[in-house]
């Protein structure tokens, strides 16, 4: 068999990547044995002149819900690579041993899991959606600014922690349950961006009870316990108001920033200046506000201010004053039929490949995709950070 064959089959399996980890499967440990055949030796699956190439897989789980996924990809790849005619895949499960070695490698360590990104070094900005009140849209912007970041080439990941509505898998479309390997939890991918709910973790249809040091727990584990990888940014979705989580959230990740969504009516504009101006306690930042619901366009073109207005730029400058630096209003988002249906679909419209559908994003995703760039675009805060300045 020829050298070069099979050099060029294990190339193409290391263009393969693990769906959830995101790495080669071959740097995973995940290709156990590669075998080729002459053809009329072994099995020949196509008929056609070549080589044939049997590959077996080892799984991280034996319930791993991505096996149809991974079986299409290698046999993709290894069928890509002239001289090839057929290609089995056949798949087994990791040993308990080569699971430990591979969350060792994930993890780079033996050692007891801590939270990435409250390291001083750690380079992931993580940004927390709060709203005073339930029902502004928190999660759908939340949506919309992790697919239109991942568009933009970030690597993003969602954090639902919404123990009220945790809709964040349902608006980015996530049916499978995280994989575990060890006690690392490996979370889905929607969308080019990783998504943890607490919403995996609950009986299905019932309410999440937990209480306060429950909640701070779950938390604890889903920063450190899930493999993030590399992220550019991680964006939380906490749950209204000014509860347990986000009190956790502060004592976990002091340097997280906070990005609160308002509608324009004066109640709800109350309440969210209230959820923001938290931040003085946990001083934490505060990067600005989005205005979702601001109006509804009419046929004619006319804006109908179904909540109002003004409640969005109220927010601003009452958190403004209040926390003593400017805090700006960073986007009006209209209602838009075609956002609430993304989100019902599990295809936030802010991720909408415009050029191959050929439709315009609307109005409503094209102001959720400005505002995703313009926090793509700022310099992270440096509130919590440890600033590399000594005393002389
Ligand atoms: N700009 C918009 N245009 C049209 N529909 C919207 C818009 N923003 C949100 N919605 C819809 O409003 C409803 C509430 O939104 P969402 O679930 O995001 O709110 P929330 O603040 O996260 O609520 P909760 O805190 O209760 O989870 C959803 O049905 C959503 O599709």
């Amino acid at each position: 068999m020829p050298a070069d064959l099979l050099t060029a089959v294990q190339s193409a399996l290391a263009g393969v990547l693990d769906p959830e980890i995101r790495r080669p499967i071959t740097e995973l440990g995940m290709v156990k044995d590669v075998t080729l055949s002459e053809p009329g030796e072994g099995a020949d699956t196509s008929g056609a002149a070549g080589v044939d190439a049997a590959i077996l897989v080892a799984l991280t789980t034996a319930g791993c819900p991505l096996r149809e996924t991974i079986t299409r990809d290698v046999t993709a790849a290894v069928a890509g690579v002239p001289g090839i005619a057929g290609v089995e895949v056949r798949l087994t499960v990791m040993t308990d041993a080569e699971r430990q070695e591979l969350r060792k490698q994930l993890r780079g360590t033996d050692a007891e899991p801590v939270i990435p990104f409250a390291q001083p070094d750690s380079l992931t900005r993580v940004i927390a959606v709060s709203s005073g009140k339930g029902g502004v849209g928190k999660s759908t912007v939340t949506a919309n600014l992790a697919v239109a970041m991942a568009r933009r080439g970030l690597r993003v990941g969602v954090l639902d922690a919404d123990i009220y509505g945790f809709s964040i898998p349902l608006m980015l479309g996530v049916t499978q349950n995280p994989t575990k390997v060890e006690d690392m939890i490996l979370p889905p991918v929607a969308h080019d961006v990783k998504v943890i709910s607490i919403g995996m973790f609950a009986p299905p249809g019932q309410p999440v009870v937990w209480r306060g040091p429950m909640l701070h727990r779950a938390l604890q584990q889903f920063l450190a316990d899930v493999f993030w990888g590399d992220l550019d940014i991680l964006l939380l979705d906490l749950p209204p108001g000014t509860g347990d989580i986000a009190i956790s959230l502060a004592q976990l990740l002091p340097n997280a920033e906070i990005l609160v969504v308002t509608t324009p009516q004066q109640a709800a504009a109350d309440v969210a200046a209230r959820a923001g101006s938290m931040a003085t306690q946990t001083r934490q930042r505060v990067i600005g506000v989005v205005e979702n619901m601001s109006w509804l366009t009419q046929p004619d073109g006319s804006r109908l201010e179904i909540f109002g207005s003004g409640g969005g730029q109220e927010v601003a400058n009452t958190l403004s004053a209040t926390l003593g630096y400017p805090v700006g209003l960073l986007g009006q988002v209209p209602l838009d039929v075609a956002v609430r249906e993304g989100g019902d679909v599990g295809s936030p419209r802010a991720g909408l490949d415009t050029a191959a559908s050929g439709e315009d994003l609307g109005e409503g995703a094209d102001a959720l995709v400005a505002i995703a760039d313009q926090l793509a675009g700022q310099r992270r805060g440096l509130a919590g950070r440890r600033l590399g300045l000594s005393v002389v």
